[in-house]
Parts: structure tokens; sequence; C-alpha cells
């Protein structure tokens, strides 16, 4: 017996030095703390970064192999667990290495560090760059050349020859190339490789754009763009981490300075990411890029089919593609040799995600610039007063221009005081703004009619018993969308046919729609116009690129004399038609207790009357406003951005407000109200307190209740020296909420709601 065992333990001994099995943090695409341990298997070496599939319960998940980040700031790293870490023997093991390009050391502390920052399950951002590849993991697959030496006893059959036949022509074959090719099963293929006639190649996935050639056409700069250019350039071209704001007037020529940029990073042999705010500006973008570069670039977005989506994450990973371009995702792409970072439209709020991984793309994409060391560029025409800020302090170089190109003059802004024009009863278009659209009409000139409202009136009312039409599901009226005979919640998918009868007092016919969206002013413009030629530019109208691409190309070619549109068409755009811009309700967005609403109202008004007057006809931006006394409105008709930007830095300093505290929500929701308000109490009873921090609430959100969910909102707000991060971590731990309850933090808020 004793033997025995002795045996035993030695066998067990010289299998572990023979076969040291590695154990593994692995990270998984799902809602834990941290990664969890597995062993190697016993003839693979794993490395950090490889993706690896491995039991989980009964199923398998893909993961990747990590290493806990040493190197986070101390203010973002959670609290550490204890483990212990000498126990290997309930652990598993990896089942399978996946053939697909490791995740490089800068992406995994980029995941942690976003991770650390936004108070989010490391897996969860983990999953955004690993999601894209989960659906049919495959690798380009293996090729199959004949071997170089056919096994002398090889049985011969047709379909073997068939099949060796073809391979002889040189080209190297995936199994299911050669069965479509010859019409042979994949058992032929599998019995002549395993017979050692066929030798494996492994095959690089193709890739899904050209390389873009950075000499195609050279722009011919104007002496203000030739010197922002120089100096992006040699940002570039030093390397290391650098974050430039690149401001410039609507149609100064802002993207042709920074597609230079690009040109010097494809020079170095290096990678650029252009990220846009919405991925509808990537038609006319891509139309640009291709004139100066000759090729697309790679686009990244969740329209394109699996498989485009697929070999742009391999192109991407493999550094085949050179310039990708792509709305906040893009960020956790896979690069290999990032070289630049654009982010045009940087104070565009769009950038924020709001669900899921709540997080800004725009300072994501700063953190991640950093952590590659790679040179930023900010991009707009009318900076964030947190990008002004560090501007200020020196933290980021300032490039500016100062006029539009060609000597294309700005806009001439008037206001409409609509207490004293007001519009006619039920119409919404004045008559000095009806008169404008006319004389622009008659000069055949192209017009645009802003309002940032979907539908057609955002309020039906009844009017024998004022009872106002509401989701069932969420705080907020059901708004008309005539076309297509419903009332919709903008705030959750419910929609309803707009009844006949008042669901409160069954009286018939009295329900009516107040106020307008913008299907109610394309009505209107249809009466007051009946000849033109009218686009309505909405996120629910123009739904896929294609359909923006085609209005595009439609306002461009002139067939086109009026677009009305939502905030859609505030983008970038350039149409040199387009001479008036009438701004619906300039007064919209004003109202609520949003911080920056004054901030971003100036942006959107200012981007939208951008789009005036852009080529060699001047151009001209009426508002309507019923408050034409309000800073932004001033601003506006003065263009004195600077003092506008001084004011609002004025007002949010003393208070400590962005930017110059910090701030994080906590939401907390549940569909039972009373709890919800229980566990919003408790975090209030236990609230962090100390010099220089501060909470608000709780309060019900403005949205009291989204989607049955009952919500609660408290604001932490610290002074800028003091990190957000590890109070939350400490608060957090002091309640225990119910399992229905959720919390969302939400770090840096942008939306109030
Ligand atoms: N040096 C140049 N040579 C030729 N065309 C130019 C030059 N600079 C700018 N343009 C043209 O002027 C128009 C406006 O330029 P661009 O769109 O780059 O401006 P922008 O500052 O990015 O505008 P916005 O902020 O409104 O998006 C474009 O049609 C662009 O092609
Ligand atoms: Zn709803």
């Amino acid at each position: 017996m004793k033997s025995a065992s002795l045996f035993s333990t030695l066998s067990e001994t010289l299998a572990d030095v023979a076969q040291p099995q590695q154990r593994v943090s692995v990270l998984l695409p799902m809602p834990f703390k941290g990664p969890f341990d597995y062993l190697s298997p016993p003839d693979i070496t794993l490395n950090p970064g490889d993706i690896v599939l491995v039991p989980l319960g009964r199923r398998q998940k893909t993961g990747v192999v990590w290493e806990t980040s040493s190197d986070l700031p101390p203010d973002l790293a959670p609290p550490a667990e204890q483990k212990d870490r000498t126990d290997t023997s309930r652990l598993k093991e990896v089942a399978e290495l996946l053939e697909l390009p490791p995740l490089s050391a800068d992406l995994r502390r980029f995941i942690d560090w976003v991770a650390a920052y936004t108070l989010t399950p490391p897996g969860m951002v983990m999953a955004m760059t690993l999601r894209l590849h989960m659906h049919g993991v495959t690798s380009a697959g293996t090729g199959w050349l004949p071997a170089d030496t056919i096994p002398a006893d090889l049985r011969m059959t047709p379909a073997r020859q068939k099949v060796l036949d073809l391979l002889r022509k040189g080209l190297p074959q995936t199994t299911t190339d050669i069965s479509a090719a010859t019409g042979v099963s994949a058992g032929v293929v599998k019995g002549l490789a395993d017979a050692r006639a066929l030798r494996a190649i492994k095959l690089e996935p193709e890739c899904p754009v050209e390389a873009p050639d950075p000499g195609y056409r050279l722009p011919v700069l104007e002496a203000e763009q030739a010197r922002a250019t120089t100096a992006l350039r040699q940002s570039v071209e030093k390397g290391g981490f650098s974050v430039t704001l690149l401001e410039g007037v609507t149609g100064s020529g802002k993207t042709e300075i920074y597609l230079e940029a690009i040109a010097a990073c494809i020079e170095q042999g290096k990678q650029a990411l252009i990220l846009l705010p919405e991925i509808a500006l990537s038609a006319q973008w891509t139309e640009r890029f291709i004139r100066r570069f000759g090729v697309a670039p790679a686009i990244w977005h969740s329209d394109t089919g699996q498989r485009m989506r697929r070999l742009t994450w391999h192109a991407t990973a493999n550094g085949n593609a050179s310039v990708v371009v792509g709305a906040r995702s893009a960020l956790f792409l896979p690069f290999e040799k990032l070289g630049l970072i654009v982010i045009d439209e940087e104070h565009e709020t769009l950038y924020k995600q709001e669900e899921g991984v709540i997080y800004n793309a725009r300072d994501m994409a700063i953190v991640r610039a950093r952590l590659v060391q790679c040179p930023t560029v900010l991009v707009s025409a009318t900076p964030s007063l947190e990008t002004l800020v560090n501007v200020q302090s020196g933290r980021y170089r300032h490039l500016m221009l100062p006029s539009r190109h060609g000597g294309a003059t700005m806009p001439e802004t008037r206001i409409i005081d609509m207490r004293v024009h007001p519009p006619e009863r039920g119409r919404f278009i004045s008559p000095a703004l009806t008169e404008e659209l006319s004389a622009t009409l008659a000069r055949q000139e192209q017009a645009m009619l802003f309002l940032n409202r979907r539908g057609y009136a955002p309020l039906t009312l009844c009017r024998a018993c004022g009872h106002r039409m509401e989701c069932p599901h969420c705080t907020a009226w059901l708004v008309e969308h005539r076309a297509r005979k419903r009332l919709c919640c903008h705030y959750c998918e419910y929609f309803e046919p707009v009844p006949v009868t008042c669901p409160a007092c069954h009286e018939e016919n009295t329900l009516t729609s107040i106020g307008p969206g913008i299907e109610r002013i394309t009505e209107e413009a249809h009466e007051l116009f009946p000849d033109a030629r009218i686009l309505v530019m909405a996120s629910d109208t123009l739904t896929s690129p294609t359909a923006i691409t085609e209005a595009v190309t439609r306002i461009s070619n002139r067939e086109i004399d009026l677009i009305i549109g939502t905030q859609v068409v505030a983008k970038g755009w350039h149409f040199p038609y387009l001479t008036l811009v009438g701004i619906v309700d300039a007064d919209l967005g004003l109202s609520g207790g949003d911080l920056r609403a004054g901030e971003r109202t100036f942006q959107l008004l200012h981007q939208v009357a951008g789009r005036a007057g852009r080529a060699s006809a001047p151009g001209r931006v009426l508002l309507q406003s019923y408050t034409p006394e309000h800073p932004v409105m001033s601003a506006l008709l003065s263009g004195s951005q600077d003092r506008f930007m001084a004011q609002e830095a004025m007002q949010r300093q003393p208070g400590f407000w962005p930017p110059y505290g910090r701030l994080a929500a906590l939401i907390i929701s549940c569909e039972d109200a009373a709890k919800a308000d229980a566990v919003a109490n408790a975090f209030g009873r236990m609230a962090p307190y100390g010099e220089g921090i501060q909470v608000l609430g709780p309060t019900p959100a403005p949205v009291a209740v989204l989607r049955n969910r009952h919500r609660r909102r408290l604001l932490l707000r610290t002074k800028r020296t003091i990190a957000l991060q590890p109070i939350l971590h400490r608060w957090l731990d002091m309640v225990k909420p119910d399992r229905n309850v959720r919390i969302d933090i939400d770090i840096d808020p942008v939306s109030f709601l």
C-alpha cells in the first residue's frame, strides 16, 4: 500500500514537472467583479490578451486572458479582493485558444481604466471589444495546398484527384471553397489532410479596404489653414501623447485640415481613428475621404453586415485598415498601431453613451490616446466648456481658424420676436420667416427649417375635459405621428392608434394636437409653398446610412428646395446652395434644470446656422423666439461666442459645477415605487460629506417613471481635486439594495432626465 501511494505521489509530481499547468485569469464578457481563474491546457502556454473559450457552468464562453492592472491611478483602482491563489485543485481548464489576434496590453489597460472610471464591471467594458465577433467566432480559416511530397502509399480516388488537381493551381483554399468548387464532401479533404497529402496554410482574413494614398490629391491651403495643418502634422510625426483643439468657424475647412493629419499618420505607417458623433455623417465624410485619398476608409457601425464587421475587426487588429471611421463604439476596436485619434464635433452630447456602459467617448478617447501615446485632435466650431477650460489651463493646444474658406462670409443672423410678430392662429411659421423663405426659393436657392422635435405634435389634449394623452409606462406625453396615425412614446417603444374618443370623458372628436413637430411644420410648408420640393430629415424618416446618402445627394444636386429637419440637419453637412436657415423654435431646449441647457442650445443653433451660405451666395439665419433677450439669443445674434462661454464659466465656477467640479449621478429604479424610495432614502442617509463634497437629492427623476420603473436620482458633486470613484465605492458598499432595485451610476452626467 505504502509503495503504491508513494508511487502515485511521485507520478503526480513527475506529471507536474513534465507539464506545469499555468494558472490564468480569464475575463469574461459578463458583469462579474473581475476575472476568473482557470488552468491552461497542459500543452499550451497562454499569454495575457489571448482570446480563449472556457467552461462556465454548463456552457462555454469566450473570454480574454487578463492580468490585474497594477498601474491604475490609485483614485480609480477598485478595492482589492482577497483571493486565495494557492489552491488550484478546483480550477477548470481553458477549453481552447482561439485563432484570433490577442488583445494588446494597451487595449487591456484601457478597458480596465474605463471600467474603473465608470464603475462598470470590467467584463462589460471588455464585451464592447469582444461582442463584435461573438457571433460565429471564426478565424479566417485554414487553407489547403498539396503537400510538398505526396505520400507514396496514398490511396487515390477520383474525388481525391479532383481536390489535388484544384489545389495544384497554387491557390490555397478552405475546405468550404474546395467543396464548392469540386462538389466533393468535406470528409474527402479531411481524409487527404489526415493522410498528409495536404499542407495547411493559415489564411489571413481578406482586407475590406484598400490602402489610402496620402499623396492622391493634395489640397491647396489658405495661409491660416496651412499654419494649422503644419502644426497638426508635426504632432503626428513627432508621435507621443498630445491633445489639440482645432477650433474654427463653420465652413472654415477643419475637416480639410485634419485630413492632412490623417495623411501624416498614414505616411508614418500607423492607424488613425476618426470618431463622428453620428454614423449618418459617415456618408458625406467618406466621399471627402475618397476625394483626398483615392479609396474609402474602413467604416465601423452596426449597419454593416456581420461579415463586414468581422473583416473590419480583423483589419483593425492586424493593422491592414489604416483609417477607421465610426461612432463611439469604434473606440474599443483592437488597433494594432494607433497613431492618431480625431474626435469631430467634440462638443456633441451624442458621444455620451447612456445605456449599458455609461461613458463619454470623447473623454475616453483621450484616455486611450494617452495609454498608446498618440496625438488626439478635438474638432469643433463650438467647443465645449470642458475643452475650453483645458485649453486655458494649457493642457490642450489650441489651433484656430477664424474665417470661412474661399471668402465665404458668416451668415447674417436675425431674431424674430414672436411676441411682437406672432404667426397666424394655428400656424408656427411667422410672416417674416415666410417672406424670407419665398424670397430664397424665388432666387432658386435652398432653404432649411429646423425644429428639434420629431412627429406631428408633442401633446394631444381633450378640449372637453383637459385629459392629456400620456404613455402608460413612462412619465411622458405621447407624441402624435400623424403620417403613421399613431401616438408614440419617445422614451419607450409604446404606441397606440390616435383615438377618436377621449379615453377619460368619452366625448367624440375632442382630442386636439398641441404644438408643432416637424411633420406639422412640413404640412404648413406644403400649404405655404405648394410648388417647393420638400425633404424631411429626421432620424425616423431617414433610418439608414443609405437613405441619408440619398437625401444628401438630392440636396447637393439641387433636387430639393426646402429641407425640414430635426437635429440630424445640424451636423457638419456642407450644402453649397443652402442660403437660408429658419429656426422654428429657438427657445426649445432652454427650459428644464439642465446644467448645460444654455451651452447646448447655443451649440446646436450655431451649428444649424452654420449650414447657411457656405459657398459663394451669402447666408441668412432667422431665429423665432419668445425670449429674444435670453443670453443665448444675444450670443447667436452678435456671434460673440467667447463672451457667452465666459458667462457660462462664471455661472458654473462658484458652485463648482463641471468643469470646475466633478459630478456623478446615482439613478435608483424599481417597478415598485416604495422600494425605489426606500433605497434612495437609504443612500440619502448614508450620503458622503466633507469639505468639497456634496450630495443633492434624492429626488424623483424628471422622467419619474421610465418603462414602468420608478426612478429616483441623487447627485454627488465634488471639487475638481477630489476623485469621485473612491467615495462612490464606499457609498455603494453601505447600502445593500433589494434585488429588484437597479442602481445606475453615471459619471460626468450630461443628461439629467
Ligand atoms: N483649402 C481648401 N481648398 C478647397 N476647398 C476647401 C478648402 N478648405 C475648405 N474647403 C471646402 O470648404 C467647405 C467647408 O470646409 P469644411 O467642411 O472642412 O469646414 P468645417 O470647418 O469642417 O465645417 P463645419 O464645422 O461646418 O463642419 C468644404 O466644401 C471644403 O471642401
Ligand atoms: Zn413610454
